[in-house]
């Protein structure tokens, strides 16, 4: 057939140019998850050296995140209604989020939320803990359900109502914020008690405290899933000791829990990314376990 041999040809120099790209992608891959093996814990939250958009995020996170705005959120949650979902497909909505705070991945959420999960996984742990590193970030759906911007979604959260604490990151930032200037809410215990308990402070609004007042009423987790979940961004206490002052004895049990789950969500970041349409039927059977069909999120 004439045409054929010519065709023939045509079609290996194209597989052959599609192999090359294909090596060169696996090189590129390959250098780049040698290099994040080789990424030890200390090159996490290097904030000091993070880019501008990190740094512009806290700024602007720090001005922002005060009493009144808290208030006012929490009023919010609890007046609208934002949608009716299931887990997976909540997973899949958060999918086009890239987080600004984060100085240590640049993957999609649903990268993140795998990453998460499959460490808990292959570490032996329960299944409630793997289902927990799965919607940990779900939160961050927020950003979705018209947040005023990424401010009050994501990054690490603190304590407002009282004195900014220094092991908040970038402390410095705190100067535009209003609450730092009141009498009351720049003191040392502010508008609470001493060691009152964290469920009786306000942590700045995000995708922790949303988090977990969604699933609280709507999921089987175990307290200390739902702790995991509601405290895993506010490393000010769990990686930095501060707020002694106002937590109660019954908050270390609730840290143990939060640190033990906080490596997997830290250090998976720079794991290989995962196989989303292989995993699937694993998790949906898991969150079949802990969750409702669908959601009031
Ligand atoms: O929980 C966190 C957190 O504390 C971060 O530092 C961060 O950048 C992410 O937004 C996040 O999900
Ligand atoms: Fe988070
Ligand atoms: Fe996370």
């Amino acid at each position: 057939m004439p045409g054929t041999l010519l065709d023939a040809r045509a079609f290996d120099e194209t597989c052959d140019a599609v192999d090359d790209v294909n090596v060169l992608k696996s090189e590129i891959w390959n250098s780049k998850s040698e290099f994040d093996a080789q990424k030890d814990k200390t090159q996490f939250r290097r904030y000091e050296e993070a880019c501008d958009r990190v740094k512009n995020f806290y700024r602007e996170q720090h001005e922002n995140q005060t009493v009144e705005y808290n208030i006012k959120a929490r009023v919010e949650f609890k007046s609208k209604k934002r949608a009716r979902m299931g887990v997976w497909e909540a997973i899949e909505m958060l999918n086009t989020l890239v987080d600004e705070s984060d100085p240590d991945t640049s993957l999609s959420q649903i990268e993140h939320l795998l990453q998460t999960a499959e460490a808990i996984r292959r570490d032996g742990k329960p299944e409630w803990m793997q289902v927990t590193g799965l919607v940990h970030d779900l939160g961050k759906l927020l950003f979705l359900f018209g947040s005023e911007g990424q401010w009050d979604v994501v990054g690490d959260t603190f304590v407002v109502g009282c004195k900014f604490s220094d092991k908040i990151i970038y402390p410095d930032t705190f100067g535009n914020n209003p609450d730092s200037y009141d009498p009351v809410y720049s003191s040392e215990y502010g508008i609470y008690r001493p060691n009152c308990g964290l469920d009786n402070v306000m942590l700045s609004w995000g995708h922790d405290e949303y988090l977990y007042n969604v699933l609280k009423d709507q999921s089987s987790l175990p307290a200390e899933g739902l702790a995991m979940i509601r405290y895993h961004s506010f490393y000010p206490w769990h990686r930095e000791n501060a707020y002694n002052h106002l937590t109660s004895p019954k908050d270390l049990k609730i840290l143990e829990a939060v640190r033990a789950f906080n490596p997997y969500d830290l250090y998976s970041k720079s794991d290989a990314p995962c196989d989303v349409e292989k995993l699937k039927p694993y998790y949906q059977r898991l969150i079949a376990k802990y969750f409702p069909p669908v959601l009031d999120w």
